[in-house]
């Protein structure tokens, strides 16, 4: 198929959902904002270490500290902090600290975000809703952070309620389905049977899929139909079917 492509609009961010299980991430400050940054980090799964004298501490990093939800090293930050770090996030009113913290992870390229300082960020954090596995992040570009907490709250209230749930369910037949057909050839076919299940069900069905649902389900794939969901529990002997029956 030719065009019409994409037209570019320069002047964006790259916008990924960033794995970061496991890596050591040094957050460089103690305080409100601090702890916001902590909470994200947490949420992707990070190996957080916080430094900052205790006296600078707010109520929820202490908090954060005492359940060993992050490490903590009880004073100002030193270069040797960034040995064997893989991300930087400082929130530090010091705006001196804060540049010089920056040029260490410049040169070690170690990506970081300096709070306060949007031009010493190489990335930026943005207004996240989360629901299960569903996150959705909303970033002005530097232009208006308060805007993008209000922009989100907006697409927050206007999603279903049960769309967190119905993400949860379908990465669970997708990975069954993958262990059902493995084979690298089959992609295509997977994925078009994936999307077609995606359309066809409502999103209340994809929540109400239980395992033995799916295994039915997943009866069906080779042939390369998507049956509904009353049609999956008519075919279940010791039927989880509780709707009218249709033949
Ligand atoms: C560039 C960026 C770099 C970064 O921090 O990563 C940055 C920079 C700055 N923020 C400042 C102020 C405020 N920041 C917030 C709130 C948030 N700020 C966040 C992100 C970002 N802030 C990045 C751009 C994201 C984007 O543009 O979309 C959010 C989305 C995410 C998060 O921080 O986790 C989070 C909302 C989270 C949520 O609600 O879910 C509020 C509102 C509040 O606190 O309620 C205010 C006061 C009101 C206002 O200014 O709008 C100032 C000081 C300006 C000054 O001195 O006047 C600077 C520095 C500057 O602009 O120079
Ligand atoms: N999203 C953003 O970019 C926003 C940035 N800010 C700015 O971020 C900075 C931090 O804000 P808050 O958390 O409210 O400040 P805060 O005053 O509550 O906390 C500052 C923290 O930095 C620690 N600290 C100071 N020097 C340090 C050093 N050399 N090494 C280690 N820790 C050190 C203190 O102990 C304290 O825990 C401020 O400059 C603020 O203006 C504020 C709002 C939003």
């Amino acid at each position: 198929m030719k065009g019409p492509y994409p037209e570019i609009q320069g002047g964006g961010s790259l916008i990924l959902a960033w794995q970061i299980r496991n890596k050591k991430i040094l957050v460089v400050g103690g305080g409100e904002v601090a702890a916001g940054r902590i909470v994200n980090v947490l949420n992707a799964d990070a190996n957080v270490t916080v430094i900052s004298p205790r006296a600078g501490l707010n109520d929820e990093v202490a908090h954060r500290i005492e359940q060993k939800q992050v490490a903590f090293v009880d004073r100002k930050f030193e270069p040797s902090d960034l040995d064997g770090v893989d991300m930087v996030l400082t929130a530090v009113d010091d705006p001196e600290a804060s540049s010089q913290i920056y040029k260490l992870c410049h040169e070690k390229r170690i990506p970081a975000n300096i709070a306060d300082v949007p031009p010493e960020c190489d990335f930026y954090f943005g207004s996240v809703h989360r629901d299960g596995p569903l996150q959705i992040m909303v970033s002005t570009n530097g232009n208006g952070p308060k805007l993008a907490n209000i922009v989100r709250r907006q697409i927050a209230a206007s999603l279903p309620h049960n769309i967190g749930a119905a993400v949860q369910r379908v990465g669970i037949l997708r990975r069954k389905l993958r262990k059902v057909a493995p084979a690298q050839e089959e992609g295509p076919k997977r994925m078009q049977w994936m999307s077609k299940v995606c359309e066809q069900w409502t999103l209340d069905d994809l929540c109400d899929m239980t395992e033995e649902d799916m295994e039915t389900l997943l009866g069906f794939y080779r042939p390369g139909t998507v049956p509904s969901l009353e049609q999956v529990r008519l075919q279940e002997p010791d039927g989880a079917y509780d709707g009218p029956f249709l033949i």
